[in-house]
Order: C-alpha cells, then sequence, then structure tokens
C-alpha cells in the first residue's frame, strides 16, 4: 500500500505519548498497513497492545526494525544514541530514520553516526504534545494544524525528504525545514524557558511552609494552574532537553533574568507607563498567536 507517503511497515521505537499519538494518526490517515513497536518498557508495550495501536510490540530490534519503511525514534533525547546503537546493525538502505526529539543538534550528533549509509536520516520535532507520558495518553488528532520542523543533514536525498514532509501534510502538521541550531534557539524560547519557568514558578510555591503551601492549592488561580499543568510534564523529558540544549537556554535564561530585573525595577519604582507599554506589547503577541491559529 506504498504511495507518496504511506508505507508498508513503520516501527514506532518508544511507544510514549507522540510516537502513540502518531500510531494513531497513521492509522487513522491509511499511512502504514503494519505497526511495529520497539519499547524497552513491558508495561507500555502491554498497554500499546491492548489498546490496539500497534501490530506487534517487542524489545527485540532484530524483529522490529528490519522490513519497515519508516522507523520514527520517540524517546527521550538523552537515550537518542543507545537507540542508534541497537538499531543501526538493523537499518537497510532506502529506509528513512526520523525522530521526535524536542532538541536537534543533539539528535543529529547522538543518532547520526549510527546510520548506515544509503539510510535517509531526516529528524524531526512535531510542536505538539502535552504534559503527559506513555501510550495510555495517545491523543487522536494531536498534530493537526501544528507544525512539524524536519531539519535534514547535508546531502538528504530529496525525494525521501519530501516523502516524510508529505506523510505529515496527510496527518494534518505544516511542514517547515529547518536548521538544527536554529531550531535549537527558537524552541529555547518558545518551549523550553517556558517549562523551566512554569517548574520554577511551581517548585517556589511548594517550598513554601506548610500552611501557605495548603493555600497555595486551595486558592490556586488560573495563572498558577496553568503553569502547574506545564510544571507536570515528563521528568525525564525535560532533564533531557535542559541538559542537551544547555548553551541555547542559558543564553535565553539570561535575556530572561535581565528582563525580569527590569520589571522589578520598573514596580520598584512606580513605573507604571513601563509595565503598560511591556503589558500591551505582550498582549499584541498572545493575539498574534491566536491570527496564526496556534493557541
Ligand atoms: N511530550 C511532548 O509534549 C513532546 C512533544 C514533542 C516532542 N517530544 C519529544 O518526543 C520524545 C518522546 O516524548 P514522549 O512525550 O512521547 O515521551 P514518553 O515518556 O511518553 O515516551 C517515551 C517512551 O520511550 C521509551 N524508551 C525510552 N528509552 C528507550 C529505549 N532505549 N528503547 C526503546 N524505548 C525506549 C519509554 O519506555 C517510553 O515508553 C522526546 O524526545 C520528547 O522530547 C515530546
Ligand atoms: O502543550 C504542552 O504541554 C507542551 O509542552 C508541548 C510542547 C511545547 O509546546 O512546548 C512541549 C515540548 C515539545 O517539544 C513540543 C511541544
Amino acid at each position: 500500500m506504498t504511495d507518496e507517503s504511506s508505507f508498508d511497515t513503520v516501527c514506532l521505537v518508544g511507544i510514549g505519548h507522540i510516537c502513540a499519538s502518531l500510531a494513531v494518526a497513521l492509522r487513522r490517515n491509511g499511512l502504514a498497513r503494519r505497526l511495529v513497536a520497539l519499547e524497552i518498557d513491558p508495561e507500555a508495550r502491554r498497554v500499546a497492545l491492548e489498546m490496539g495501536l500497534v501490530d506487534e510490540a517487542t524489545d527485540d530490534p532484530a524483529r522490529a526494525v528490519p522490513g519497515a519503511g519508516l522507523v520514527v525514534v520517540g524517546v527521550p533525547v538523552g537515550a537518542m544514541e543507545q537507540v542508534g546503537a541497537v538499531i543501526g546493525p538493523h537499518l537497510t538502505a532506502g529506509t528513512i530514520v526520523t525522530d521526535t526529539g524536542s532538541v536537534k543538534q543533539a539528535v543529529v550528533r547522538d543518532l547520526g553516526p549510527h546510520i548506515p549509509d544509503g539510510v535517509h536520516f531526516i529528524p524531526g520535532h512535531p510542536i505538539a504534545g502535552t504534559e503527559h507520558s506513555g501510550p495510555s495518553s495517545a491523543v487522536d488528532g494531536l498534530f493537526v494544524g501544528r507544525w512539524q520542523i524536519l531539519t535534514p543533514v547535508p546531502g538528504t536525498d530529496e525525494a525521501a525528504l519530501e516523502r516524510l514532509s508529505e506523510m505529515w501534510r496527510r496527518i494534518g502538521s505544516d511542514v517547515e525545514i529547518m536548521d538544527p541550531q536554529h531550531h535549537d534557539k527558537v524552541l529555547a524560547i518558545t518551549s523550553h524557558l517556558p517549562h523551566l519557568i512554569a517548574y520554577t514558578i511551581v517548585g517556589t510555591a511548594s517550598d513554601l511552609e506548610g500552611h501557605l503551601q495548603h493555600e497555595v492549592i486551595k486558592f490556586s488561580a488560573s495563572g498558577f494552574r496553568d503553569f502547574t499543568r506545564i510544571a507536570a510534564s515528563d521528568p525525564v523529558m525535560w532533564r533531557d532537553v535542559f541538559l542537551s540544549n544547555r548553551e541555547a537556554v542559558l543564553e535565553v535564561i539570561q535575556r530572561f533574568t535581565e528582563d525580569l530585573t527590569a520589571l522589578q525595577r520598573a514596580i520598584r519604582w512606580g513605573e507604571g507607563e513601563t509595565l503598560q507599554q511591556k503589558f500591551t506589547e505582550t498582549r499584541a503577541i498572545r493575539r498574534a498567536i491566536i491570527d496564526a491559529r496556534q493557541a
């Protein structure tokens, strides 16, 4: 059943939140005849099979990888190197290998060297997700109307790139091609810093003395509640994001700290105009995101 964008067999490495949602999307859009999960966690394998997300779930790369026209690696960024070492020897020429990692230079560095000649390595990142993990958190339609960023390495086969792009378009995503370094800079500000801020705010609240902490939960205002959703995101995934995008994240933390200090000064010295001007600018950004249908 292979046309320009569909595959006979797709191997999903790590059947967690993102690859499970992808499995639903591939089936819904008739883009794969057979789905196989290569997964180290027996519970995730059991759930994926029970939910009918995949046809087979195994921890044996020799069963999962050969014969797959597309391999999608959806594990935490820190596990990419280990996955590369395990799947590399079973990949055959013509297969497309992509991933869903939230950082791209580290994936090129860690997974790339394990991809044999003749196999098309096209790193990717769906800008879609939730705070949940594991196959039971699969979301039907997760990628519809969201960006799929692809960061092909130099010399990537144009036909393979177009085939993978078309698959994502048929799932409902908009595809953007980007340099991995640029990707990591942009995502440091739009995704990684917001998560770090959420972890910090909720961490500060949880460090309060007992009675205050109780009231934080009891009278939780909507601003704080929104942060708690983000701060409930997967600890392993986000540990790996910050460690593997260290330079870009440290750079935006520096700029953020300076901007926070400027607001701190404005509050201290009663500079209402400065505050109002800043809040007017940020409101316009929210409106632009809504207009771009990314809210
Ligand atoms: N959650 C999000 O919102 C989101 C969004 C976009 C991209 N991502 C990225 O996608 C990737 C997966 O994220 P997720 O949210 O699906 O995580 P998840 O924790 O839900 O799933 C990851 C799965 O990978 C498995 N795994 C770990 N090491 C493995 C190995 N060596 N071999 C086989 N399986 C292994 C785990 O057992 C788990 O089932 C991460 O790199 C993350 O940065 C996540
Ligand atoms: O909405 C959320 O819960 C997310 O955090 C999703 C989100 C993000 O938008 O920052 C998180 C990490 C990604 O790599 C891509 C998407």
